[in-house]
């Protein structure tokens, strides 16, 4: 269903002089209903890659294909429109939207307090003084990322990319997420891309992708990659063992 090839992503360097390398002929496949677990150093490029495949940022050379159609040159809205969708590392926030009007706007559909009351449960979020509130500064990082998540489930596209949903979320919280992530993967009627460093998270993957140094270093099943992880060096002599397991909660 999402197919990436050689994915190179370039920026110029602040100097002026010659250009970075963020990602490096990155290629790789999702299969419909799978979820694919992406980890890896801090730095790696997980986050920069998660933004090209929405539309954020275009890759300097490479291709990719949603459903078998190029969507390399489209722009975010229009890949919205086929069906990615994408939930920030870092949400924004919108002043005078409220939390009820993001997810009514999300899923598309006129949503009754009830219906957005389970949207916001997944997360850990039920109090349906929430609905009211508007997404702005008022609302403590946690609160907000959760809010994101929401509304990404509210949205159902055919490919959700969550990056990092676990940052700076509660462990009760986080627990109900894992439940939520868990239903995702016994339903197999989402494609579903996380970018994560915990192992509760690393545990629901069909397939797990280690990226570091902007390249696809592994891929493949949890059982095949989490051995191959244990005990290796980065490029900079920190342990990935310690950035994949430290998180544990
Ligand atoms: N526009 C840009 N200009 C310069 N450097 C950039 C740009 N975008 C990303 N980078 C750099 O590229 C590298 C990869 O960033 P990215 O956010 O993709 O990493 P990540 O693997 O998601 O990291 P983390 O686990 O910390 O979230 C980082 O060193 C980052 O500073």
């Amino acid at each position: 269903m999402l197919e990436l090839k050689n994915i190179t992503f370039k920026v110029d360097n602040l100097d002026g002089k010659g250009e970075i390398t963020i990602l490096d002929n990155v290629s790789f496949k999702i299969e419909q209903g799978k979820i694919l677990i992406i980890t890896g150093p801090n730095g790696g490029g997980k986050s920069t890659l998660a933004k090209i495949i929405m539309g954020i940022e275009k890759p300097t050379s490479g291709q990719i294909l949603f459903d078998g159609k190029d969507v390399t040159n489209l722009s975010i809205t229009e890949r919205a429109r086929l069906g990615i969708g994408y939930a920030f590392q870092q949400p924004p926030r919108f002043k005078g939207v409220t939390v009820k009007k993001l997810l009514n706007l999300a899923s598309g559909n006129k949503l009754n307090d009830t219906a957005c009351c389970e949207y916001l449960t997944n997360v850990g979020l039920c109090s349906k003084e929430y609905l009211k509130r508007d997404v702005d500064a008022s609302l403590s990082g946690g609160e907000l990322k959760r809010i994101e998540i929401a509304s990404l489930m509210a949205r159902n596209p055919k490919l959700a990319i969550y990056d990092e949903p676990e940052a700076g979320i509660d462990l009760w919280s986080f627990s109900m997420l894992v439940d939520s992530f868990q239903k995702f993967k016994e339903n197999k009627d989402q494609t579903v891309v996380i970018i994560s460093h915990q192992e509760k998270i690393i545990d629901l993957a069909d397939e797990l992708m280690i990226i570091a140094d902007g390249k696809v270093q592994n891929k493949g099943t949890k059982e095949e990659i989490m051995p191959m992880i244990q005990g290796k060096s980065t490029s900079c002599g920190c342990p990935i063992k310690e950035v994949v397991l430290t998180n544990e909660r």
